[in-house]
């Protein structure tokens, strides 16, 4: 085709559609010399709207439009191109030799066929832009790439009638405008559905103005990704940081259901993430390993829960949830739960802390059991076994909307209908520090833990590392027993000003509330001075200086040792050490542990506000 030929002249334009693309476009070939002969516009926004962008052309019907232009620019939404275009070749208006060009990314020339045989020439072009519907967008066309799908005879028309607009014309095969499509709505749309869910979470956190807050870093990695591809990727998942990756998991999970949305996607992208960090060599299969343990298999990836607002079409999430009481009861309970079961167990008297270990159970599962019995087995004489507070309905209350499904809370003529002759011997690890402490205490832990996991069966239990010796040994139960039950330690969710949250601190006055915060000040010591590049027995050292010099605290035990084994760490050790504390308050006995790493080849430990 000659050069006269393929550019289109003057032309009466004419605009099926009068939304954001259609009425700047036309605008764009009206300002380069073309007339629109008319617009289309149904609704008043519509009308509007061609009135700005278009002033004085008329707004006709679909018919009329077509039967005045020479150029037909069909911008109606995809789904409804293909009856319009066929519809209207039913009426018999489409003209010979009359340009047919629509806008949709989905779609080549197949969609304009019924035009095509009645001797219209069918163009797609679709620009590779969002648009608002104003002026302002009329800058946005100037450079923007158009793919252009069309037959090799007219492709020039289309090609031409791009750069009069202002833009860059790529050809696409008919074939692969679905994909290109796909691809444009995953990069742009989606984008702005994560940077909502991070604005959204940042408002959660307190900031007060987290779009300008977020500008500059999401720039300069929006910059990065699109020049350095993959290489630019920053923060946890290609540190292979995946004690911080499970931080952030709980964190959101203890947002709340507003943002269950975000802890789905997060657990999604960040599977990805690792993945093409491990394909790129940038991870070994070690961490990509650790990392994947902690974001949950895909092939076992709970399906989003029913709290995120028309994510699926299940039954709303149950807001009370059914108290069974005997094994009958759970068992007929759990069978009609489907899909994946997640537990908790607990002794009941709850707090914040074990409504955080809850949602990271409903973020794993489709459906969440919560176990309230306090177990004798594992009190000794003369420990708080009669004491210890029992409060079934302001748990259930307390539970009530938070997703759970069922809660078990058999007595003990239900729990040891006769005196256990099996017993559970719990290994060398239960000898030292609380078992040390409290003699047959974890084979009575382990015994129950047995007993409530053959019970519910559950696909996922979740323990909370406050306890930090019970998560070993229940994960060395599950491990060489067989259990087949995935463990999760959730981390020690704290007061504002440090103290752990304990079902025991509702034993303590007020002052003695005070008191207690020695435990975790002392620990933060440590694992401040081991931040700092202390060894171990400095670290142990300063600690030990602020709890013995707190007022109070009666110290029971103070350790450094290996989070496996729970064995005193030599001075010059290197690697991950626990600090645990055991101490009495009054006559209350609190626990709390919190992790250091030691030696200089380690990196400081990660802190919330690290950089992304
Ligand atoms: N502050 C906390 N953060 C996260 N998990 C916790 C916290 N406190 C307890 N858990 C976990 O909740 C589960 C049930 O614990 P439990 O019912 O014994 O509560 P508790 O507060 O530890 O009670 P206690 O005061 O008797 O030690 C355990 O896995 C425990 O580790
Ligand atoms: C695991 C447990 C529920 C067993 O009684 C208890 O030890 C607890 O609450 O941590
Ligand atoms: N929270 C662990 C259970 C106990 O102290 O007995």
């Amino acid at each position: 085709m000659s050069e006269s030929a393929t550019r289109p002249g003057r032309l009466g334009v004419g605009v099926v559609g009068a939304g954001r693309v259609g009425t700047v476009l036309a605008s764009a070939l009206r300002s380069v010399g073309h007339a629109v002969v008319g617009v289309t516009a149904v609704s008043a926004e519509s009308r509007d709207r061609a009135d700005a962008m278009l002033p004085e052309v008329p707004v006709l019907s679909v018919e009329d439009v077509v039967e005045r232009s020479e150029l037909v620019l069909l911008t109606v939404p995809d789904d409804a191109l293909a009856g319009l275009v066929r519809g209207l070749a039913d009426l018999g208006r489409w003209q010979p030799g009359q340009l047919v060009v629509h806008t949709s990314g989905r779609y080549g020339t197949e969609v304009l066929a019924p035009a095509a045989e009645r001797g219209a020439i069918p163009l797609a072009i679709h620009p590779a832009m969002t648009f608002t519907g104003t002026s302002l967008d009329l800058s946005r066309i100037t450079g923007c790439p158009f793919a252009v799908t069309a037959a090799s005879p007219v492709l020039p028309i289309a090609q031409a009638l791009v750069v009069e607009l202002g833009g860059e014309p790529v050809a696409l095969a008919e074939v692969d405008r679905p994909a290109y499509h796909a691809a444009l709505a995953h990069g742009a749309n989606h984008l702005v559905t994560l940077v909502g869910q991070a604005q959204r979470t940042l408002a959660a956190a307190g900031l007060p103005d987290p779009g300008g807050y977020l500008a500059p870093l999401l720039t300069a990695a929006l910059d990065g990704a699109l020049r350095g591809s993959e290489q630019s990727l920053t923060g946890p998942v290609v540190r292979g940081d995946a004690g911080t990756v499970e931080n952030h998991l709980v964190a959101l999970a203890g947002l709340g259901p507003e943002l269950a949305d975000v802890t789905e996607t997060y657990r999604h992208l960040a599977r990805v993430t690792t993945r093409r960090a491990l394909a790129s060599g940038r991870l070994t299969e070690l961490a990509a390993a650790r990392l994947l343990d902690v974001l949950g298999d895909a092939a076992t990836e709970p399906a989003p829960t029913a709290v995120v607002p028309g994510a699926d079409d299940r039954d709303p999430t149950p807001l009370e949830p059914l108290v069974v009481r005997t094994r009958t009861e759970l068992r007929a309970a759990l069978s009609s739960l489907p899909g994946r079961r997640g537990l908790l167990m607990t002794m009941g008297a709850l707090h914040e802390g074990h409504l955080v270990n809850v949602r990271e159970v409903r973020a794993r599962a489709d459906h969440v059991v919560v176990s309230i019995y306090v177990n004798p087995l594992q009190f000794g004489p003369g420990e708080d076994l009669e004491n210890y507070p029992r409060d079934l309905d302001a748990d259930v209350a307390l539970l009530t909307g938070e997703g759970v499904d069922v809660v078990f809370a058999p007595d003990d003529a239900e729990m040891y209908p006769a005196e256990p002759l099996v017993r559970i011997d719990p290994g060398p690890v239960a000898d030292v520090l609380e078992g040390a402490a409290r003699p047959g205490h974890f084979a009575g832990v382990l015994q129950v833990v047995t007993k409530i996991l053959n019970l519910v069966r559950p696909d996922v239990a979740v323990f909370g590392q406050k306890d930090a010796q019970q998560l070993a040994l229940v994960r060395t139960l599950v491990r060489d027993l067989d259990l087949g039950v995935e463990i999760v330690g959730v981390p020690t969710r704290r007061e504002d000003d440090g103290l752990a949250l304990s079902s025991r601190n509702a034993y303590l006055t007020a002052p003695q509330r005070i008191q207690a915060l020695a435990i975790s000040r002392a620990l933060r010591t440590g694992v401040e001075a081991a931040d700092g590049g202390a060894d171990a027995a400095t670290v142990l050292r300063v600690t030990d200086e602020v709890l013995t010099h707190a007022g109070g605290i009666d110290k029971d035990y103070l350790v450094l040792v290996d989070p496996e084994t729970f064995l005193p760490l030599p001075d010059n050790a290197r690697g991950p050490g626990l600090l645990a504390v055991a101490a009495g308050v009054g006559t209350t006995r609190l626990i709390d542990n919190m992790t250091v790493e030691l030696g200089p080849d380690h990196p400081p430990r990660q802190r919330p506000k690290d950089s992304p």
